[in-house]
């Protein structure tokens, strides 16, 4: 299954326009009134890869498929959400399910655009939604705090479980996301049930108006001020204009158009490629005249799980796997060269993948 990436943001700062935008297939209703979205909606969105475009040009497939990941729009949420507020905790369940979130907040300044916060404050409203999520990873920890305490007394392990909650319940009371506590291994394990909508990993889009694409505005530089602070990555774009973009059939017609613009690529890109970091995912290709492709796994895994992407028969029946680096497969220009150089290897089951290789898996059934 893809990884899911969920948009949030308060009501009417443009995330159902950002979702039409990244999104090929799906199209989501946006419009100029609060809770325009409901259900949220579903989109599987290809990740841009100049390296596919390269591999391609050598081995001249019948077919070029690029990896994806999938966009999920959530309706908007507002003050008192955690408590029902809204539309409250349908869409908190609803940002639980994804892997990452991409926080939409609204700096252009467009009177005929609702706002139910008064003047533009995209800081403002990065805090209410984040204390909505505090007080929602609140209700979730202080439950299991209460599970566990009686176990806790006599089972060491329930305690050190205790611990992590109490160190977390502490910093969520502080209006802290539980992201920045950057906790790992068995402290991780001990929360990882609870599915804490503040642990994600979180990236923000500062929407910003046309005058504004290239050098940004004061908005956008409150918010990417915060941002930064807290380690999380700001990319400012317009998501009208994005949307525009990608209605556009001809990439010639979109190149003209984002060009005049000034800009050198679509925003949406760069936002793919940095929700593909921030999930920490890499990309492998596998590479023959039939079809070059693109495929997603997470950084680490090694190449039999590499390999079960593909196919879980690869994984059970893995042999080994013939690597080339991407590199090597460029500058040599294909597999044929990069074999007679010696640059082909072959690796066992306890190879780490790394990003670019060319794979081919042997393996039996
Ligand atoms: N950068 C922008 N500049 C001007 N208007 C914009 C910009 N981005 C979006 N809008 C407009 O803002 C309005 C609200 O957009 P959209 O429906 O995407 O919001 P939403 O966050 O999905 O709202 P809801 O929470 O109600 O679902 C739309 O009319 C859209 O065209
Ligand atoms: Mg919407």
């Amino acid at each position: 299954m893809a990884l899911q990436v969920g948009i949030v943001g308060l009501p009417n700062v443009g995330k159902s326009t950002l979702f039409n935008a990244v999104s090929n297939s799906a199209k989501a209703q946006a419009s100029n009134y609060r809770f325009c979205t409901i259900e949220p909606n579903v989109g599987l969105v290809d990740v841009p890869d100049t390296r596919l475009d390269k591999l391609s040009a050598i081995v001249q497939p019948q077919r070029v498929v690029p990896t994806a990941i999938e966009f999920v729009d959530i309706a908007g949420l507002v003050k008192g959400a955690s408590k029902g507020e809204g539309l409250g905790n349908k869409f908190l369940a609803n940002i639980r399910e994804v892997d990452a979130i991409i926080h939409v907040v609204r700096c252009f300044e467009d009177e005929n655009i609702l706002r139910d916060e008064g003047a533009i404050n995209p800081v403002g409203d990065k805090e209410i939604i984040d204390t909505e999520l505090q007080l929602k990873d609140l209700d979730s920890v202080e439950k299991k705090i209460a599970r566990t305490e009686k176990i806790a007394k006599n089972d060491p392990k329930a305690k050190r479980v205790l611990d992590v909650l109490l160190q977390c319940k502490n910093h969520l009371e502080q209006g802290k996301n539980i992201r920045g506590l950057k906790l790992e291994g068995e402290d991780k394990e001990a929360i990882a049930d609870l599915f804490l909508l503040t642990e994600k990993p979180v990236l923000y889009v500062a929407n910003v108006d046309e005058a504004a694409i290239l050098t940004g505005n004061k908005y956008s530089e409150a918010i990417t001020k915060v941002a930064t602070e807290e380690g999380a990555q700001v990319i400012v774009m317009n998501n009208n204009i994005e949307a525009q973009i990608t209605e556009l059939e001809s990439p010639e017609d979109k190149e003209l158009f984002f060009s005049e613009y000034g800009l050198t690529e679509p925003g949406l890109n760069r936002l793919i490629r940095s929700a593909y970091q921030l999930l920490d995912l890499i990309t492998y290709f596998t590479a023959g005249v039939q079809e070059v492709r693109a495929w997603t796994i997470h950084q680490g895994w090694k190449a039999p799980q590499a390999a079960s992407v593909i196919h879980t028969d690869f994984e059970k029946g893995f042999i080994k796997a013939e690597v080339i680096g991407y590199d090597d497969y460029v500058t040599l220009g294909g597999e044929a060269v990069a074999k007679e150089k010696g640059k082909l290897r072959i690796e066992g089951k306890e190879y780490v993948v790394n990003d670019g290789d060319v794979m081919h898996f042997r393996f039996n059934v």
